[in-house]
């Protein structure tokens, strides 16, 4: 069965807008990260990570109990340079006890997104952390090295669309790989820390290349020096995949309407908000300024 969100004892959008104040002004603040991108793309990535556990047969993984907290989970390879997101989000944790991990993981996402000038993302609090022999067993996130038939395949494990999963895709216009963490390298040139559509631009405007990087892995990459996965490279050889990136190519806030609903998606997959009312929209810290 579907996990049950369960309302933190009166805690309301004043609340959680708090941690996402303080989640935004230490991204303000520590704003050197890795060569200036910053932690926005890092925690972005944790939001994805911990949700992309979930497995709609039997209802396991997702980001509801939280379970990255635990080592087994935090040392999946998969989730290698995520560590640099957890210790970033440590201090929140302790100023702010009262929230559970999955809110904290999820709602820091929300954040980083929206920080970085992304869509407004509406989110619900009420995941339970969950205990340690609940963690899911490794293996669970996406081999990058594949093609679109593979990309497909994965994340109908979730139930998602091919329009979903190229909006979800565009997440890769943030931030960048790193060879120590992934085996692929990412040019700094491209790496941005603003929400755009030029995932999908750059996939096809740039005259790609298929080459060998220093880890012995195949990487696509283009004279101005990008570079892109494999299963990214798959959205523009598949007929069906392509269509969305031609269309969010042309259209960005088509990209921003469609990215948004499909994080929601995967960030609520497997769990029952009941009523619990609906969605919080929180305001980025320029709103606020005012
Ligand atoms: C086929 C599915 C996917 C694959 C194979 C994949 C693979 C990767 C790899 C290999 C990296 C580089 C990690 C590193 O070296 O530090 C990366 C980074 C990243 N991914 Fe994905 N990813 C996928 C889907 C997603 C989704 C759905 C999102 C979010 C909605 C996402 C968001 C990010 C972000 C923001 C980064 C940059 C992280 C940073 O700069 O630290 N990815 N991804
Ligand atoms: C700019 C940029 N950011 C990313 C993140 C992940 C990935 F696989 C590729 N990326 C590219 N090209």
């Amino acid at each position: 069965a579907l996990h049950l969100a369960k309302a933190q004892d009166g805690k309301s959008l004043e609340d959680f807008q708090k941690v996402y104040n303080a989640i935004a002004e230490k991204l303000r603040d520590e704003d050197e990260f890795d060569g200036y991108i910053g932690y926005g793309p890092n925690l972005v990535r944790l939001s994805w990570h911990v949700s992309g556990t979930f497995d709609k047969n039997d209802n396991s993984g997702g980001s509801f109990g939280g379970t990255y907290r635990f080592k087994k989970e935090a040392d999946d390879p998969a989730n290698k340079g995520l560590q640099n997101a957890a210790h970033f989000l440590e201090p929140i944790a302790k100023k702010f006890p009262w929230i559970s991990h999955g809110d904290l993981y999820t709602l820091a996402g929300v954040t980083a997104l929206q920080e970085m000038q992304g869509p407004k993302i509406p989110w619900r609090p009420g995941r339970v952390d969950a205990d340690e022999k609940d963690t899911p067993e490794n293996g669970r996130l996406p081999d990058a090295s594949q093609d679109g038939s593979y990309v497909r395949h994965y994340f109908g494990r979730f139930g998602f669309t091919d329009q979903e999963i190229v909006a979800l895709l565009g997440a890769h216009c943030l931030g960048k790989t790193h060879l120590e963490n992934s085996g692929y390298e990412g040019p700094w040139g491209a790496a941005t820390n603003t929400f755009t559509n030029e995932f999908f631009v750059n996939l096809l405007n740039e005259n790609w290349k298929l080459e060998k990087n220093e880890a012995g892995n195949k990487q696509y990459n283009s004279e101005k020096g990008y570079m892109m996965l494999p299963t990214d490279y798959a959205l523009v050889q598949d007929g069906k995949f392509r269509k969305y990136v031609e269309k969010y190519a042309k259209d960005q806030d088509a990209f921003f309407e469609d990215f948004k609903s499909a994080y929601v998606k995967l960030l609520e997959n497997g769990i029952d908000f009941g009523k619990l009312g609906k969605a919080y929209v929180f305001k980025t810290l320029d709103e606020q300024d005012s």
